[in-house]
Order: C-alpha cells, then structure tokens, then sequence
C-alpha cells in the first residue's frame, strides 16, 4: 500500500504520515527533507542556491538512509530548501529516489508538495492536509520555542506565507492537491482528532 500525504509548510503532514506509517506497518519518508539535505549541502559548501548544476548534483548523490530531521529542521534551510525545488533538474533527481523508495515492501506513507500529483500518483490512497496560516504559524512557532530556539510568531508568518506562494506558482510539480485527495483542515482539530479522521479515509479503503 502507498499513501500519499501532501500540504503546506507546518501543516501536520509530517506528523500525520509518521503515525499512519506505524498504525499500518509502512516505511515513512518526509519527502521535504530529502529538499532540505540539498540545500544543507549548498549552505554547508558556500554554494550559491541558483546553481542549478551543482543542486542538480547533490540531489544524485543524495544517500536517503542518512536523512536526520534534527539536522535539518532549521527554518532558514526549509527557506532555501524551497529555492532549489523549483529547479527541474533537482526534482528529477529527487524523485526519482523517492519512486524507488516508495516501492520497497510493504509500502510506504511519502509525504510532501507533489506526492499525490507526480512521485505516486496511482497511490491508494491520497490526503491533502492544510490548516490556515495562522494556526500553522502558531504551531510552528511553540514546536521552535519548545526546543529552545528563539522564534517570533510573525516572522514564521511571513515565512510560511512566502514559502506556500513559492511553492504554489513553480512551473514544476506545484504544491496543489490531487483530484482524487481527501481533503483534511485540521485548523480546529488537535492531532489525535486528526490522525483518527486518516485513520478513518485509509481504513475506507
Ligand atoms: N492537528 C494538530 N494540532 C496541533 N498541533 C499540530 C497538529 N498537527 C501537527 N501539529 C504540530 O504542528 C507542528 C508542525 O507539524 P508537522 O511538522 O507535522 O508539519 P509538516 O507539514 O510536516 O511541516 P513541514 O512542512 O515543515 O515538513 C508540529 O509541532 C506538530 O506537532
Ligand atoms: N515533495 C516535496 C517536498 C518538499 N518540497 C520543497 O522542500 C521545502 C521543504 O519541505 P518541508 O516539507 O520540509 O517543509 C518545501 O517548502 C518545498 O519547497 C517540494 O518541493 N516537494
């Protein structure tokens, strides 16, 4: 089985494909990360984020067994994670090894911008998870503040609102939900809500 799971910056997909991956017996990627470890690379080597060839080349050689969310979860490396996934060239590579991923046995839950339109778009079952900017901005910045990092709500704001424009009007594999996805606000809904209503849409199946 292989549940695709896309939506916006900070809107519980994560949280909610990591739990289904348990609840089902499924391998999980966070297909973000996979962006995110690029763009590390590029920050990490000094490398301008607008090298497409050099982007292009991290993304081949990316080895997805040493994703670490930790690692990578710093807001400004989402920033530039979502300036290197408008480039074609990085996505083919990336979605490639997604593709492949998404086949080991049994099946997995992908989620991230472009699961249910292009990495499987004959998944079984597909969601799309949103939550108003505001609630996601909110969550985000307690997630932060409760790591210790410093964060203030309106630059998350900002933030979200500009990487969701980005994401939404790139040529390539734009963030939009599937025709055939569930849809799921959970701006009113706390997680064990949220992840009962999936529960619910795999268990239909
Ligand atoms: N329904 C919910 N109610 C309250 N908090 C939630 C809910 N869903 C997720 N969260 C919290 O919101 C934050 C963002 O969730 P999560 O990391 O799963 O989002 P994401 O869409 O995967 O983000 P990203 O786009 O950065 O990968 C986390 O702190 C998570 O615990
Ligand atoms: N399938 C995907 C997943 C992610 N992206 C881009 O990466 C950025 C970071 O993703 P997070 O899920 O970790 O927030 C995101 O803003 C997208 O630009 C993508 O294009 N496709």
């Amino acid at each position: 089985m292989i549940i695709a799971i896309d939506g916006p910056a900070a809107s519980g997909k994560g949280t909610l494909a990591r739990r289904l991956a348990e609840r089902f017996g499924l391998n999980h990627l966070d297909t973000g990360l996979t962006y995110r470890a690029v763009a590390a690379k590029m920050l990490a080597e000094g490398l301008p984020l607008d090298d497409e060839a050099q982007a292009a080349a991290a993304a081949a050689s990316l080895d997805f067994s040493t994703l670490e969310r930790e690692a990578l979860s710093l807001h400004e490396i989402g920033e530039a994670a979502s300036r290197i996934a408008v480039m074609p060239s990085v996505r083919r590579a990336l979605v490639e090894g997604q593709r492949r991923f998404a086949q080991v046995s049994p099946g997995a839950v992908l989620d991230g911008r472009d699961i249910g339109t292009v990495v499987c778009p004959k998944a079984d079952v597909k969601l799309f998870v949103t939550a108003s900017p505001q609630v996601r901005a909110r969550r985000r910045t307690d997630e932060l503040q409760g790591r210790g990092i410093a964060a203030a709500y309106d630059d998350i704001l900002a933030d979200l609102i500009r990487r969701d424009e980005r994401d939404s009007t790139r040529n390539d594999s734009p963030l939009r939900p599937a025709d055939d996805a569930h849809l799921l606000d959970t701006s009113e809904m706390d997680i064990e809500t949220a992840f009962r209503k999936a529960v619910d849409i795999v268990g239909s199946l």
